[in-house]
């Protein structure tokens, strides 16, 4: 051991080991931060780990998917994030609101005005006896911001809302007369109602045909754009990558991959679009490689790193 360590005390020791020498905090400027988070259910005596150890930020302002196979943790993610579950352990929050310390008042309080949601079963998102308008009302009227003096600027907002994604012409019908494609837009107009910094969605366009769907993540970006909505959107569709500008894969309870794209503008006004791939680097340093890159190297257990100039080497361990 160094001199230079021996030097430290117990708590100056403690205090580099958790990163605490003045760097920004992970996830400092970020809207939601999830951090080491772990989800484990008890089903019938045996335990689920749906999430394990999960870290994820994301930028107000942001229009991003979360992909992965069936049962890697994207629903369990986005019930949390929705206030309709709690983690077992690490942290979470969404603005101000820290999704594990949350008393019942304070999380009634966020799900109805901090965070928005879209659900996959279209019938879900809406009340059938009432129309499209009235929907979007509601959840302002249960808010208490559609009483009395309110309550013609909730019915502006609505027909604001419906208007912006096209369904205006919904307003006075009821679900069942409408498409499966008008009712999740309703279902996003809904979601909106209550200026939520996050609207989250859960397979979204999972009961729609192709084209509806391609509407539906028009509707997302709408939303994003137009009035800086911050949305995370849950989704098995393999076109989602080439409709949002970040997708980030979670694989067995982890973020392990990442797509970016990026737009360029060219001196002549052309745009050119470019994907990059990246593997998530934990708050921790953890890096997950995907299985078949490992496989074609034959990495197994130990790989060597090697520190360069503007990268860093990751062998197959040398046979000594
Ligand atoms: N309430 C629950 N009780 C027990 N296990 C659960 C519960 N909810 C989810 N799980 C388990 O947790 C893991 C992650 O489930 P989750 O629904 O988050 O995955 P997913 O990626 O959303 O899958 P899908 O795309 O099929 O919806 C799965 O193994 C699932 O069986």
């Amino acid at each position: 051991m160094s001199t230079e360590v021996d030097d430290l005390t117990l708590d100056e020791l403690r205090r580099q080991v958790a990163g605490d020498q003045g760097r920004p905090r992970f996830g400092q400027d970020a809207l939601i931060v999830c951090e080491r988070v772990v989800r484990i259910y008890q089903a019938e005596g045996v335990e689920v780990q749906a999430l394990q150890g999960l870290d994820l930020t994301v930028t107000k302002g942001e229009l991003m998917a979360l992909v992965g196979a069936s049962g890697s943790g994207k629903s369990t993610l986005l019930q949390i994030l929705a206030g309709l579950d709690v983690p077992t352990a690490g942290k979470a929050r969404v603005g101000e609101s820290d999704l594990l310390g949350m008393d019942a008042k304070a999380r009634l309080r966020y799900r109805r005005e901090v965070v928005g949601f879209v659900w996959q079963q279209t019938a879900r998102n809406l009340l059938p006896f009432l129309t499209a308008r009235q929907n979007v009302q509601l959840p302002m009227q249960l808010a208490g911001t559609g009483s009395t003096g309110g309550r013609r600027a909730a019915r502006a907002r609505a027909v604001e809302l419906l208007d912006l994604l096209g369904v205006a012409d919904c307003r006075d019908r009821r679900p069942h007369q409408m498409s499966g494609g008008q009712q999740q837009r309703v279902a996003i107009a809904v979601a909106l109602a209550n200026r939520p910094d996050v609207l989250l969605a859960d397979e979204p366009t999972g009961e729609l045909d192709s084209e509806t769907a391609a509407q539906i993540f028009d509707a997302f970006r709408t939303v994003n754009a137009e009035l800086g909505a911050t949305v995370v959107i849950v989704t098995h569709d393999p076109m989602v990558a080439g409709e949002v500008r970040r997708t980030v894969a979670i694989r067995d309870g982890r973020a392990a991959m990442e797509v970016l794209r990026r737009t360029a503008t060219e001196a002549d006004g052309t745009e050119t679009v470019t994907e990059h791939e990246y593997a998530m680097l934990d708050s921790a340093g953890r890096v997950q490689f995907p299985r078949q890159f490992l496989e074609a190297l034959g990495m197994e257990h130990r790989v060597e790193l090697l520190l360069e100039r503007d990268h860093i080497q990751v062998r197959p361990e040398e046979s000594h």
